[in-house]
């Protein structure tokens, strides 16, 4: 990515966003993107975190095999919390939690042309990732999920709706435990995309898992 998308195009960005990391593939995750990309995803997060995670020079070389296979095919490449691998690699973007360094500091040592996004699980919390410079924000978790074993408490849509009531416009994205049986609510509330990992990455067939994703967000978008 060149240059850093408008807020428009952020929005069509989140439509079908996976996380991933290597703990979560049954194949490699250089075909299991590479799938993904085929069946239709938008935007990839690197996330190597839990049980088995690579770490030292297998988990960079991972990372950035996996930013030149979106970067071949156009899908901007976020990394998950590691803002040393995110400038090392020149990332289009990070996503922190509330657990890291706010969107400011970040933005201090990225630059102004990455994209930063930030988790909220409250209109608090999402007015402060605001003022501090959020372009996205991840909403979760929607549904139970086995892919976070620190999720917070499970909310449903009811923050995005929060968010909605009180006029919040930045663009959302849901996440935790989504798949094509239960994404519709999280579009009718008004996010503007679905983060998954084990809808895409957990599956058997990769390719034909997310072109039904990427058909249905399409409808639920467009609606
Ligand atoms: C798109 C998106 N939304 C939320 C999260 C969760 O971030 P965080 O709360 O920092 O938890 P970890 O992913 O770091 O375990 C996310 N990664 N992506
Ligand atoms: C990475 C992550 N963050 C969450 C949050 O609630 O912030 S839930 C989650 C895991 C999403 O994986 P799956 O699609 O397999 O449920
Ligand atoms: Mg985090």
């Amino acid at each position: 990515m060149i240059t850093k998308p408008d807020t428009q195009h952020i929005r069509q960005y989140l439509r079908l966003y996976l996380v991933m990391g290597s703990v979560n593939c049954n194949q490699p995750p250089e075909e299991v993107l590479k799938s993904a990309i085929a069946g239709g995803i938008t935007l990839f997060q690197f996330r190597e975190k839990g049980v088995g995670a690579l770490t030292g020079q297998a988990y960079y070389k991972l990372a950035e095999r996996l930013q030149q296979i979106c970067h071949t095919h156009q899908i901007p490449f976020i990394v998950n919390d590691d803002v040393e691998l995110a400038i090392a690699l020149n990332a289009d973007g990070i996503h922190v939690g509330q657990e890291d360094a706010p969107a400011d500091q970040i933005r201090a040592r990225l630059g102004d042309d990455k994209i930063i996004g930030v988790s909220a699980h409250s209109v608090a919390e999402a007015r402060q990732a605001i003022e501090d410079g959020a372009d996205y924000l991840g909403i979760g978790p929607i549904y139970p999920t086995i892919s976070k074993a620190d999720a917070q408490a499970v909310q449903g849509t009811s923050t995005i709706t929060a968010l909605k009531n009180h006029h919040i416009e930045i663009p959302l994205v849901g996440i935790g435990g989504i798949h094509a049986g239960n994404a519709e609510p999280i579009f009718t509330a008004g996010a503007d995309g679905i983060a998954v990992i084990s809808a895409i990455a957990g599956q058997t067939d990769i390719e034909q898992a997310t072109q039904q994703l990427n058909t249905l967000t399409r409808r639920l978008i467009a609606n």
